[in-house]
């Protein structure tokens, strides 16, 4: 019988036989890169992989070996592609995607928007990023900030994207797709919501609570306490404060900021009643312009697949075999299109990296649709 060291040994052989070819494959790969760019061909070509695939495992019975072969085949082509996109970014194509590079985002005199009314949460992380320098004014919907930006009624708008115990905030991401906004940065809020209400209530004269849907939700333990109260979802937080506030009624109750229970003089009945002690917003600031911080660190895109089997494994392979770290992936329905879904995802980086660049390249030509969300 063999000993270990002999296997090992042969092993080692083998191995060295295989990175000379493997070294080989890629070199031949790259010039098929080169012909590539000269014929304005895409980089992908699905047919030619997968005549491969049925060349590479015929006759083979045993199912180990075939799918073993075909997944090696798969990660071949894959690191074949990259070195291919790797061609196209050297001669000159647009890795950046159109986005500019800047010192600094926040400024004096910047006119930013926000959702709801003053005291809004989003109106304190809009504070909190662009100081006591900048304009504020209030919209009522979230299409309405979008909208604000687009035709230049303000420079930027402060958006919520996702709460750490209730979740992301759907519109904004599908605003995010349908407008040509760009995230250019982000604040982490952390939230806490009080139960208020007028100067004669108290805990138990509340019958009615009202608030926006996220806060109701980020607040159920407490509110399960009180199966009675009658609960009423409003656009925002501050609204139901300043809403409480002018009806002056002892049994309505607002769950709000602590901010907002003073702006609209109500009494704090109850204080931090979310369930999660951190409990954290998200926010993003959207632009008109392209632009990225040089330090930006996070980039945010939006993919639209085709249909079929491993898209989203071809569409992932860019990010880990460019080694960058997914930090979020999720999917959200299509509208209009029956069980089709588009990606979100957040990775590590900056436009300026090669990986990024590479990784970009590839997911922009393998998927149906890109869209750079922002780099900040
Ligand atoms: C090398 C090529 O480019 C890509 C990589 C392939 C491979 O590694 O064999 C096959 C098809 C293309 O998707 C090619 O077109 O031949």
């Amino acid at each position: 019988m063999n000993t270990l060291e002999e296997l090992r040994n042969r092993l080692d052989k083998i191995d060295k036989e295989l990175i000379e070819k493997y070294k080989e494959r890629m070199e031949i790969s790259k010039e098929v890169g080169e012909i590539k760019v000269e014929m304005g061909r895409e980089v992908l070509d699905p047919i030619r992989e997968q005549e491969k695939i049925n060349q590479v495992t015929e006759g083979f019975q045993d199912p180990f070996l075939k799918t073993g072969i075909a997944e090696l085949y798969q990660q071949l082509f894959t690191q074949s592609r990259m070195l291919q996109y790797q061609v196209f970014i050297n001669r000159g194509e647009d890795a950046k995607q159109g986005f500019q590079e800047v010192d600094e985002i926040a400024g004096k005199g910047k006119r930013v928007i926000y959702q709801g009314v003053q005291g809004a949460y989003s109106h304190q992380a809009a504070r909190d990023f662009f100081g006591e320098d900048a304009f504020y004014t209030n919209v009522t919907t979230f299409k309405d900030a979008f909208e604000a930006v687009r035709e230049g009624r303000g420079d930027y708008a402060v958006l919520p994207m996702e709460n750490s115990s209730a979740g992301k905030v759907g519109d904004v991401y599908d605003l995010l797709v349908k407008y040509d906004l760009s995230i250019v940065g982000e604040i982490v809020l952390p939230i806490s919501h009080t139960l208020s209400g007028v100067e004669s209530s108290s805990i138990e004269s509340i019958e009615r609570v009202y608030s926006h849907n996220q806060a109701i939700m980020q607040s159920k333990e407490f509110l399960n306490q009180h199966p009675k109260w009658e609960l009423n979802s409003m656009e925002n937080t501050a609204l139901a404060a300043k809403f409480v506030s002018e009806a002056n009624d002892p049994r309505y109750g607002a769950i709000c900021s602590e901010e907002a229970s003073k702006l609209y003089q109500l009494k704090v009945l109850a204080k931090e009643i979310n369930q999660v002690d951190n409990n954290s917003t998200r926010f993003v600031v959207v632009s008109k312009a392209k632009i990225y911080r040089k330090d930006a660190e996070k980039i945010s895109v939006c993919i639209e697949l085709p249909h079929e089997t491993g898209s989203l494994y071809r569409i992932l392979s860019h990010v880990i075999f460019n080694g960058l770290n997914m930090t979020k992936i999720l999917s959200r329905p299509i509208k209009h299109k029956t069980w089709e879904y588009r990606f979100f995802l957040d990775f590590e980086g900056n436009l300026k990296d090669g990986s990024v660049q590479n990784a970009l390249i590839g997911i922009e030509n393998e998927s149906r649709k890109l869209k750079i969300f922002g780099n900040y």
